[in-house]
């Protein structure tokens, strides 16, 4: 039918076309490609982005939230232009600068819009949202088939509902000891060692906890003998090369596949880092296949976060997860906690350094429950300690979880926020890190200053406080976290006098936005042992 129809309208002309091409000689072919191509650059350049762009300034259906108009150029360039050296992870303080200019929302790009306003920000982020994450922006190969990049509702809530169990407040509490014991660890190798990276430290004691408990194998990183696994720093590495993943999705598929062809030991030749990265996440892969294949062997009473997911959920209708679902949740919760964690405890430790005052008072509090340096402590008894739990307040408030941009897919219905209406298609963001730094609700919101948290109501404050996110996607880790920030702060400060080492900068707590944040440089400390 369709040929049928080709053939009234164009007669016998593709024939002939395919014959003249058969007839060119191929430097003949060469000159047509040539000509072809140039052509279709030109008109790409000088009429389709010139046409496509006046579209957008003038007639889409957003041309009337004001924006930066460059941002609405090409969505490449703009994500070329956010990837320089100099601008990679400068994009929320680009956004910061377009807010002042043009108010509380932004038209960041064609179909994006960004908001500061916290009632915007409660529709968004409220349990049950109509807003899900956006199956544009979550693509992140590295989180694929993993509960983070799952947009649909239903299918989130499902995964969701398997894995909640083992983070609720009273399975934290079972595993207090577990991470006491890694704490203990931590604080024991900080005693042998000179010039300490802590903010390594941290993220190897995360790493240690989170794995014990996902698959009953600890990774060890605490063993490492400067906190520097290979894979931590590979990490840490990769954070340098432009992200050629949001520049050009296809190259990294591209390079994921010519990976997935050469063996192990050709890939760290080429790149020592990404075959380090390979290593850890096939470590993650192997560990929550033998849990899974005990599993199925009868051993189920064993610790694994995993183990409702490695069945099927009849009541709920829910298919057990495929190995590559498996392996995918199973990188991310090591990964989800390991920065994140890092962070704010890496920042808790500078500012209680850098104001001893501060740390003193917490010292004097933690000294009412913990009479000797080397005590444990549960964290039923921390949390009545106010200062200590403003002082982890404000790490929070200052490390921001994921300061942003988060972005949420407008309904089909479409929807009206602030008063405008957004047509379905429409991306919204909003960032953490500008409701953290609010002045009109944190008075000098760059002082750490945890005794702001200490008034009588603090209602207020905690409406603009969400470092771990809010909502139907809150951070699944949010018990867990809590248990480990409390117990590692409060063990170390009672523990240690704390001294910045002289090799430290100020200038590496300078920080960028990569989803998570990054400082410049790592907190380099030296430790005491306290007397008393
Ligand atoms: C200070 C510590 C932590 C902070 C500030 C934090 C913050 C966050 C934030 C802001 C999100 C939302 C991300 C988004 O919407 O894209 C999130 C999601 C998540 N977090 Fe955490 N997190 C922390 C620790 C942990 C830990 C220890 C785990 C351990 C399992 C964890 C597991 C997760 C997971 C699995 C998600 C994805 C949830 C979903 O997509 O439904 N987090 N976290």
């Amino acid at each position: 039918m369709a040929s049928s129809f080709s053939n009234i309208i164009l007669g016998d002309l593709p024939q002939q076309i395919l014959q003249r091409i058969q007839s060119l000689s191929t430097s003949e072919l060469l000159q047509y490609a040539l000509a072809v191509g140039g052509a279709s650059v030109f008109s790409c350049v000088f009429v389709y982005i010139p046409v496509r762009f006046i579209y957008r300034v003038y007639f889409h259906p957003l041309a009337n939230i004001p924006g930066p108009k460059f941002q609405l150029i090409s969505t490449y360039f703009s994500r070329i232009y956010w990837t320089t050296k100099e601008n990679k992870g400068r994009f929320l303080f680009g956004l910061e600068d377009w807010h002042k200019k043009y108010g509380p929302i932004v038209r960041t790009a064609p179909n994006i819009i960004h908001f500061v306003d916290i009632d915007a920000y409660n529709q968004i982020f409220k349990v049950a949202t109509k807003f899900p994450k956006s199956a544009e922006l979550y693509t992140n190969q590295t989180t694929q088939d993993s509960l983070l990049n799952i947009v649909d509702f239903h299918e989130a809530h499902l995964r969701r509902s398997a894995l909640q169990p083992y983070f609720s407040k009273q399975s934290v509490r079972k595993l207090e000891p577990l991470i006491n014991s890694k704490i203990s660890k931590f604080l024991d190798r900080l005693g042998g060692m000179e010039t300490i990276n802590i903010s390594r430290g941290f993220r190897c004691l995360a790493c240690d906890v989170i794995t014990t408990y996902s698959y009953e194998q600890c990774f060890e990183a605490l063993e490492d003998r400067n906190f520097s696994p290979d894979w931590l720093l590979a990490f840490e590495s990769l954070l340098d090369i432009p992200p050629i993943a949001e520049i050009c999705p296809p190259i990294m598929l591209f390079l994921t596949w010519f990976f997935e062809k050469l063996d192990r030991a050709t890939i760290r030749k080429i790149s020592p880092s990404v075959s380090a990265i390979l290593d850890f996440t096939d470590q993650c892969r192997a560990a929550v296949m033998r849990q899974k294949t005990r599993w199925h062997a009868g051993e189920t009473d064993m610790v694994t976060i995993f183990a409702q997911l490695f069945q099927d959920d009849l009541k709920r209708g829910r298919k057990a997860s495929t190995d590559k679902e498996l392996s995918a949740d199973a990188v991310l919760t090591v990964s989800a906690g390991m920065d994140t964690l890092g962070h704010t405890l890496t920042l808790a430790t500078y500012y209680l350094v850098k104001n001893p005052d501060v740390q003193g008072k917490l010292l004097s509090e933690l000294k009412t429950v913990m009479k000797h340096p080397k005590d444990d402590v549960s964290e039923e008894t921390l949390e009545h300690l106010p200062f200590l739990q403003a002082c982890l307040k404000e790490s929070l408030r200052f490390s921001h979880g994921a300061p942003g941009p988060l972005p949420r897919d407008v309904p089909e219905t479409g929807a009206t926020i602030m008063g405008v209406f957004l047509p379905p298609g429409t991306i919204t963001t909003t960032s953490q890190y500008f409701y953290h730094t609010n002045p009109d609700v944190f008075p000098d919101p760059l002082r750490f200053n945890p005794e702001r948290w200490l008034v009588e109501d603090t209602r207020e404050l905690e409406k603009y406080f969400m470092p771990f996110s809010r909502g139907t996607r809150i951070c699944i880790g949010l018990n867990l976290a809590w248990g480990e920030l409390s117990l590692a702060l409060a063990r170390l400060i009672r523990r240690y006098e704390i001294t910045f080492s002289d090799e430290f900068k100020e200038e590496n707590m300078q920080w960028k936005a990569m989803f998570v944040p990054i400082t410049k440089g790592p907190l380099l400390v030296t430790v005491k042992e306290r007397e008393g």
